[in-house]
């Protein structure tokens, strides 16, 4: 579908029964392939995420010097960056991994490495990680769009590292970056959070197991300080869990139709912000089960309301929010400032959409008041922005007449979204 066709947004009748796979997770993907490409020895991600972000990680990492061939099987066989190579250009989409992750890297190159992406990527925040990585040493050329795409990294084979102080409230990826690639530093990296409230924290201590895992020393002792020893990085062949935040709309459906909804391979302990929805969707009236089959939701089309600070899990937010505008009592959603930088600006966004269908949205700096009232069919704009997609699609299980404009967008972290939808009100499962 081109972007300006609509997408009929599928209304249901009858509660769902579907078992839905789903795709591995965008942020362990990309996480696993920095570690790999910063590594000693060659391994293999078994389940990785193909889709928009992780492609353009690979590509990036693939003109950085590493290798990243197709197994059999789907997996990724990855081959280290040695050296990591400058004199090349790297295409950072709207990817806030790869916007953060990789500059990071290429400091550590050979050689200049340019950076330029989506015209959302020369507005997202980036200014902190360019101050921080000055200070450990790097030479950045931002005079173009100071603190923001494009850039060029000017890679001198090395980066000496060390102390460092980074404002990372509006992204937690700053710190992700610095952690991930710390231990390659001369002096490995000590980072410390100052400013306002940091937030998707989950995530950061995604990157401190991940970097433990690869044989680094992390000290994370202190609260909001990271002290990585410089030394090698082990390849960790891996199978990348499913990406829970990603699960999200698809739950969602059994709370909105009714019926029971099915996401095999949850993971028992992980890391992934997103398994606080079996908490929140047990808060809007849904009953979740973890067992060997997966996580189920089931539901009976009653949905309540939800006053939930959800600075951690931030980008389960349009999900939320959709749901909250089909509930039975208000919804107040808080801590989510900084989701004014994601894709698009998701408060204005949600607001302005969920009110175009007749809701009762209002905006704050840093919240959602969600007042559920009888909502209409309409267009409803995604931004380029793949959660707010998806959020249309929630809400036209409900409201006849939705149509999601560029439901292409959800490409961006889930092949196929259209058709994994459609499979699971069909009660079938679409596969990975
Ligand atoms: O490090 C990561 O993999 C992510 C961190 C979060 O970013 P912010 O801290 O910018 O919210 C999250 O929203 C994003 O989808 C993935
Ligand atoms: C905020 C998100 O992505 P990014 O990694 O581009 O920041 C998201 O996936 O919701």
């Amino acid at each position: 579908m081109s972007r300006d066709e609509l997408w009929d947004a599928p209304t249901v009748t009858e509660p769902v029964t579907a078992r839905v796979s789903v795709p591995g997770s965008k942020s362990a993907t990309n996480r696993a392939l920095v570690l790999a490409a910063l590594s000693e020895e060659p391994c293999v991600l078994s389940r990785p995420l193909r889709s928009r972000d992780t492609l353009l990680m690979a590509d990036a990492l693939r003109a950085l010097g590493a290798g990243i061939e197709d197994g059999p099987d789907g997996s990724w066989q990855v081959t280290p960056a040695r050296p990591v190579r400058g004199e090349t250009s790297v295409d950072v989409g709207a990817s806030g991994t790869v916007m953060r992750f990789v500059p990071t890297l290429a400091a550590l190159a050979d050689g200049p490495v340019h950076f330029d992406g989506d015209p959302r990527s020369h507005e997202r925040p980036l200014g902190p990680l360019v101050e921080a990585l000055r200070e450990l040493g790097a030479q950045i050329e931002d005079t173009a769009n100071p603190g923001h795409f494009p850039l060029t990294v000017r890679g001198r084979g090395a980066l000496l590292g060390g102390v460092v102080e980074i404002d990372s409230a509006s992204s937690s990826q700053f710190v992700s970056a610095l952690l991930l690639s710390g231990a390659r530093f001369e002096r490995g990296v000590d980072v410390r959070h100052v400013g306002g409230r940091l937030p998707s924290q989950p995530y950061i201590e995604m990157a401190v197991q991940m970097v433990r895992a690869a044989g680094v020393v992390v000290d994370d002792s202190e609260p909001e300080r990271w002290r990585v020893q410089p030394g090698p990085i082990h390849a960790v062949s891996q199978t990348i869990e499913p990406d829970l935040s990603n699960a999200a709309p698809f739950l969602a459906a059994a709370l909105v139709a009714g019926g029971r909804v099915t996401v095999p391979d949850w993971p028992r302990h992980t890391t992934q912000p997103g398994d606080r929805l079996r908490e929140i969707f047990t808060l809007m009236g849904a009953r979740c089960e973890l067992t060997d089959e997966g996580l189920s939701v089931t539901g009976d089309g009653t949905i309540h309301g939800v006053d939930l600070d959800l600075a951690d899990e931030s980008e389960l937010t349009p999900t939320i929010a959709a749901l909250a505008a089909l509930a039975d009592s208000p919804s107040r959603l808080r801590g989510i400032g900084h989701i004014r930088l994601h894709e698009t600006d998701r408060v204005a966004a949600l607001a302005k959409e969920i009110n175009g269908l007749g809701g009762a949205v209002t905006e704050r700096p840093d919240e959602l008041l969600i007042e559920p009232v009888p909502l209409h069919g309409g267009v409803f704009e995604s931004y380029e922005d793949h959660r707010m997609a998806t959020a249309g699609a929630v809400l036209g299980l409900a409201v006849p007449g939705v149509r999601v404009v560029d439901i292409a967008t959800t490409g961006k972290t889930l092949p196929d979204f259209p058709a994994r939808w459609a499979a699971m009100l069909a009660g079938t499962d679409f596969g990975c």
